[in-house]
């Protein structure tokens, strides 16, 4: 049932009621009753009065021609203490108890002094009002602000306190509904080992997010400030130039030092700063491969015992000779069909991955070591089949892991970003590799950037392993919930708010932020242009023109 808005019963003034009367009333001179001025401070400036309702929710009434968006922010001020709430939902409401009083009034259907429009809002916490933006001031609200206080949108200023919170990688701006602050949004470096998720329905931007998490990443290396060193492999092709329209890394020249560039594409080996991917034989072990094919169970076996005969830098070479064949045969019981079908995919394998040579250097030690060195390392593999982009991701996994389990001086944390991961990380699409770091990298300082569009399918337990959470827009309603479920910040009663969600506009819920903060992503083209000294710099690659 609507609660009136006029508290006093005793006073027969409707609520938002003649607002427009008395405040001509008062402009006249006029002297007002109490009740009359709640309304008419109601009107200037667009000051509200908080009606109700409890700890978890408050709910405020604007005129019913005004506008409040879902996500937008508004202050209640009650004496020397300020309460944050952000708005969950808006809700046509009038003072006909929920009856609508549809006879005509003059050429309209209804008396507009009795309709409105009442906002839901979610408390976000409290802050006295002198210290606003003093760090860790900032906290929960453990009861309720006065009845009637005033409520207005909360100005700029009064999100002061956010600025200390937030970490050293700049992804954004903080937003207010649709309005996009000058408040800047960065994540932690810290957090970043304890794994990140950047979920969204597709083309809602979460390539245009993670260009905009390198260049920061590369803008805090070059600064000698990287606490990880971040490993990208791009099966389309669109982070190192960028795509039709946009830019890629390549683009942040400022910052190049800080980019280690691998690349199976030949018309990218002429630049300086891309080198070629060459992965030696040597690099590879027999469950490398696993998921390079869909394998039989006998074939699997057979890779099983290859790891135990052989040694694990020449396995291929000897496999591949007939001596290896028939010592497999002989030492592990392995049919001779089998080896047969094993050593033709091989073969396949290697004729169709033209950067696995069986000789020469290979790229894995550059990678691992520009990721220990806190750099932004791009594997850039367009046109190669998906098997072979598991296989890379997989391996280099592999290599990154064993490397970390043993300590080391200076090292930088690591972070692996694995596209579509419901890939390696699904209920029923499970690789080892992956399930490993997500369980225990933190350990050895290694954390997985999962991006999917489907967090649906992910492990339900791998997914609360993700202490930073990036929502951008899931129109799936079981995508959500298994996102809001596994949050480390309570996102349920931002359903309405997720599903509103335009290009680029995000939540993010992660460590050390006290509630999961609305940004505006910034746009990559421009983030980069901003990051850009006035003088132009002279590099060797070219950017075409726009
Ligand atoms: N922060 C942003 N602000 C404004 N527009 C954006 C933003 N991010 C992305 N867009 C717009 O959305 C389009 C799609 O972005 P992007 O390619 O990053 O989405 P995506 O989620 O990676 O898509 P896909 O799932 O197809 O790979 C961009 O071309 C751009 O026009």
């Amino acid at each position: 049932m609507s609660e009136t808005l006029n508290p006093y019963s005793d006073i027969s003034l409707s609520p938002i009621t003649k607002f427009k009367d008395v405040w001509r009333s008062e402009a006249k001179g006029i002297v007002l009753s109490f009740a009359e001025r709640i309304m008419v401070k109601s009107m200037p400036g667009n000051v509200y009065r908080i009606l109700a309702k409890d700890v978890r929710s408050y709910e405020f009434i604007i005129p019913y021609d005004e506008k409040a968006d879902v996500g937008e922010i508004f202050t209640v001020e009650d004496r020397d203490m300020l309460f944050l709430a952000r708005v969950v939902n808006v809700q046509h409401d009038s003072n006909y108890n929920g009856r609508w009083d549809t006879s005509i009034r003059g050429t309209e259907l209804y008396d507009e002094e009795q309709i409105f429009n009442r906002v839901i809002a979610e408390p976000l916490g409290c802050i006295p009002r002198d210290q606003t933006k003093r760090r860790g001031a900032f906290r929960k609200a453990k009861t309720i602000p006065t009845k009637f206080s005033k409520v207005k949108r909360t100005e700029a200023e009064e999100f002061g306190f956010l600025k200390d919170t937030m970490g050293d990688i700049e992804v954004g701006v903080l937003r207010n509904g649709s309005r996009d602050t000058d408040v800047t949004v960065a994540l932690h470096s810290s957090a970043m080992d304890h794994h990140m998720g950047i979920f969204a329905t597709t083309g809602m931007g979460k390539s245009n997010f993670m260009k905009v998490f390198a260049a920061s990443c590369m803008k805090l290396a070059s600064e000698n400030r990287s606490e990880f060193g971040l490993l990208i492999v791009d099966p389309h092709g669109e982070y190192l130039r960028g795509g039709k329209a946009g830019k890629g890394l390549l683009h942040l020249t400022p910052y190049a030092s800080s980019l280690k560039c691998y690349s199976t594409d030949p018309r990218n080996h002429s630049l300086p700063e891309v080198s070629e991917l060459t992965i030696s034989r040597r690099d590879i072990l027999p469950e490398d491969i696993k998921v390079l094919h869909d394998w039989t169970g006998a074939q699997m076996d057979a890779l099983d015992s290859i790891e135990r005969i052989f040694d694990g830098d020449s396995w291929i070479d000897e496999i591949l000779d007939e001596n290896g064949k028939a010592m497999l045969t002989e030492r592990a019981k392995v049919s001779e069909k089998t080896v047969d079908v094993l050593v033709r995919k091989l073969e396949n394998i290697l004729s169709r991955n033209k950067y696995i040579k069986s000789s020469g250097n290979s790229s894995i030690p550059g990678i691992i070591e520009g990721v220990k060195s806190g750099k932004v390392v791009l594997i850039d593999i367009p046109n190669l089949s998906e098997s072979s982009e598991l296989f890379l991701l997989s391996l280099i996994s592999r290599r990154i892991m064993e490397d970390y389990r043993n300590e080391e001086e200076g090292r930088k944390r690591c972070m692996i970003v694995i596209e579509e991961a419901q890939r390696v990380l699904g209920s029923d699409s499970r690789i080892a590799r992956f399930e490993e770091i997500a369980r225990e990298g933190r350990k050895f300082g290694v954390g997985l950037c999962a991006i999917t569009q489907q967090p649906k399918l992910i492990d339900r337990e791998l997914l609360s392993q993700f202490n930073t959470v990036v929502v951008m827009g899931l129109a799936d309603r079981n995508d959500r919930v298994r996102v809001e479920e596994s949050a480390k910040q309570d996102l349920s009663s931002l359903d309405v708010e997720i599903q509103t969600l335009e290009k680029g506009e995000a939540i993010i819920s992660t460590l050390n932020v006290p509630f999961p903060i609305p940004a505006k992503i910034h746009i990559y083209e421009d983030y980069i242009e901003r990051l850009r000294p006035s003088a132009p710099e002279r590099r060797s690659f070219r950017p075409t023109p726009d």
